[in-house]
Order: structure tokens, then C-alpha cells, then sequence
């Protein structure tokens, strides 16, 4: 299937203006009885981009990703879907949408070819001549076109994951959306997700992905919105996020006592382990440090600068977690 961007094809998205945001949303609130799932949830997700909706179990991601596509409407608050208001302007823009959202529904007894040709008679932008070479250029991208012919109730969890991700394939889309995409697949799998991902972003295609799993996130991601008990509690730039957090130097020695001694007499902010120190680079340069603990007589067998890993920032983040989890 081709992955060129759909302004290029000079049809698709042609009655849909280009918004610098692929999707937004404004005081995005949805309360199911008395548990309030999703809370003042303002997201932007910017044309192009590859957002990552990152957040602990049962923190909102899913219930964001339902009210982005229409899927369910929020109790208060608004979403624009490729510029236009959702769910009302739901046959305008959701055939530029490709979604892959918890259990899609298909035919147990049918194929996956089968109901992949069930999927694409239903796309209004896909004429029915084409219909053959879109299904077979989707399970080809996916990884399926070997098991095309096999019922779908045979299908592993994995294929059936890759069935729903071939149907958000069909058409080229201009924005898609994946709920936890490489949920029950095994590592060779996940790097074919990747593959797509990185292949859609090429294009052009914004995407939005929710998972829990953040150096996943940290490898394909290019913008982050962290969730938290149903409100976004960071959003923005991965590379700005990770800068924004503290920097740290990691200090290889056989001498951790007195690194650590030394650090504390100069009231310089670290953690110990059994190898070394973790030194926060919050007042004191890299230099200054290594050189306070080499002129106390520290052994200084490596000193490496580190950014906040996405997952401390996370831990960071999400704290209340950590700590009732302790
Ligand atoms: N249809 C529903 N009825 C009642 N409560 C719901 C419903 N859907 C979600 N919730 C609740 O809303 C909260 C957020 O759930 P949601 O599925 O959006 O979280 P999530 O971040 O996607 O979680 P997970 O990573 O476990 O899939 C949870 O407390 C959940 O139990």
C-alpha cells in the first residue's frame, strides 16, 4: 500500500482544511457513575506528530482515545478531530482516520482476507475496483499474508491485533490512532509495529498511540502526553520533556562510602548504589563533581552524564503511584 501523505493524492481530506493540530481536545471531562475516568484534559496533538498517550493502568488512555473518536461522548469538554467538532462531524473526518481500538469486531468464522474485504467495502474512500489490492497491500504490510486464508477464531491474539491494524491500513489516512498496538504480540511483532509506525510518520500521517510501555514509547514517539488518575500531568516534545527533567552523573567507583561522605560534605544531591553514586546535576557541573570526589581520594572508575530516562520522568510523574505501591 502506497504511504503517501493523502494531500499528496490530491483527493483525500480534499473538503477537510489542514488544522496545525491533527486533534484536540478542550476541558475534556467523561464520568461513568461516580468514577471520573478522564478530568480537564486539554490535548494537542500536532499535525504530523507521533504522540505517545502514556500512562499507568486505568489512568484515562483508552476513555481519551474513545472520546477522540467519537466513539463515546464527553461529559463536558470538547474534542476537534482533524479540525472538525466531535462526535458531530464524525462522517467528515473519521474517513481519514485510521483506529485500532480495543476489540475490533470480526468474523470468527470468516478469513482474514475475508473480513478485511468486509472492512474496506464499508471505506467510503475506497473505490470497489480497488478493493482487492488495498486488502492484500494491508496484510502484506502487517505481516498476515501468509495466514490470509485462515479463519480469523485461529488467529493468535497477535494476528488478531495485526487484523485490526491492517483495517486502520486500507486507506491512506491522514491521522491514526492506536490503542495499546502491540498488546499480545511477541518482540518480532512489535518491531513490525514499529516498522508501520515509523513508515506512517515518513508519510506524514500523524499518529496517536497509547501505552504503557515506555521505552516504546521512547523509541517511536515524538511527542508525549502523560495521563495520571484521568488528567494530563505533562505534555509536549519528547526531547523537551526528557531536558526537562534533572540531569544526573553516574559515578563508577569501588570507593561509594566516602563518594559518598564527600558529596554530603558538599551538600551535593545523589543516590548510592552498590557500584557507585547517582549525583543530581542540580548545582554543581560534571567537572566540579568528579573533581571534589577525585580530590577526596575517590576512585572515579567512569563518570557518564545522563538525561532523565522517560521512564523516571514517568516514575516522577506518576509518584503517588510509586509510593502507595511501596
Ligand atoms: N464503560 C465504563 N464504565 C465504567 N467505568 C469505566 C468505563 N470505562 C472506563 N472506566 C473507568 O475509567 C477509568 C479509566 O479507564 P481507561 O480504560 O480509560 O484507562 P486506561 O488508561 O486505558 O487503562 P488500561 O491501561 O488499563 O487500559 C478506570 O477507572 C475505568 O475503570
Amino acid at each position: 500500500m502506497s504511504t503517501e501523505p493523502l494531500a499528496a493524492t490530491g483527493v483525500v481530506g480534499a473538503e477537510l482544511s489542514a488544522p496545525a493540530l491533527a486533534a484536540r481536545t478542550s476541558g475534556l471531562r467523561k464520568v461513568y457513575g461516580r468514577t471520573v475516568a478522564v478530568d480537564s484534559v486539554d490535548l494537542e496533538v500536532p499535525q504530523g506528530a507521533v504522540l505517545g498517550l502514556l500512562g499507568p493502568n486505568g489512568s484515562g488512555k483508552t476513555t481519551t482515545i474513545r472520546m477522540l473518536l467519537g466513539l463515546t461522548r464527553p461529559t463536558t469538554g470538547s474534542v476537534e478531530l482533524l479540525g472538525v467538532p466531535m462526535p458531530d462531524g464524525a462522517d467528515r473526518a473519521l474517513p481519514h482516520v485510521g483506529a485500532l481500538v480495543e476489540g475490533p469486531g470480526f468474523h470468527p468464522f470468516l478469513s482474514g482476507r475475508e473480513n478485511l474485504r468486509r472492512c474496506a467495502a464499508a471505506e467510503p474512500l475506497l473505490p470497489t475496483g480497488g478493493i482487492s489490492k488495498a486488502v492484500d497491500d494491508a496484510l502484506e504490510r502487517v505481516g498476515l499474508a501468509h495466514a490470509a486464508t485462515r479463519r480469523f477464531k485461529a488467529y493468535s491474539l497477535g494476528m488478531k491485533q495485526r487484523l485490526g491494524l491492517a483495517a486502520a491500513l486500507l486507506v491512506p489516512r491522514r491521522l491514526v490512532v492506536l490503542d495499546e498496538p502491540t498488546n499480545g504480540l511477541d518482540p518480532s511483532g512489535t518491531r513490525e509495529i514499529r516498522g508501520v509506525m515509523a513508515d506512517l510518520h515518513a508519510a506524514g500521517t500523524t499518529v496517536v498511540v497509547s501505552s504503557h510501555l515506555l521505552a516504546e514509547v521512547e523509541a517511536t514517539c515524538t511527542h508525549v502526553a502523560v495521563l495520571h488518575q484521568g488528567t494530563a500531568v505533562a505534555q509536549g516534545e519528547l526531547s523537551e520533556l526528557l531536558e526537562a527533567g534533572t540531569p544526573t552523573l553516574t559515578v563508577s567507583t569501588e570507593d561509594v562510602q566516602l563518594a559518598v561522605d564527600t558529596l554530603r560534605e558538599n551538600r551535593i544531591p545523589f543516590r548510592s548504589a552498590v557500584d557507585g553514586v547517582r549525583v543530581e546535576l542540580t548545582g554543581a557541573s560534571p567537572q566540579q563533581v568528579v573533581e571534589k570526589l577525585v580530590l577526596a581520594g575517590v576512585g572515579v572508575r567512569e563518570a557518564r552524564r545522563e538525561r532523565t530516562g522517560l521512564e523516571e520522568l514517568f516514575a516522577r510523574l506518576t509518584e503517588a503511584d510509586v509510593r502507595e505501591g511501596s
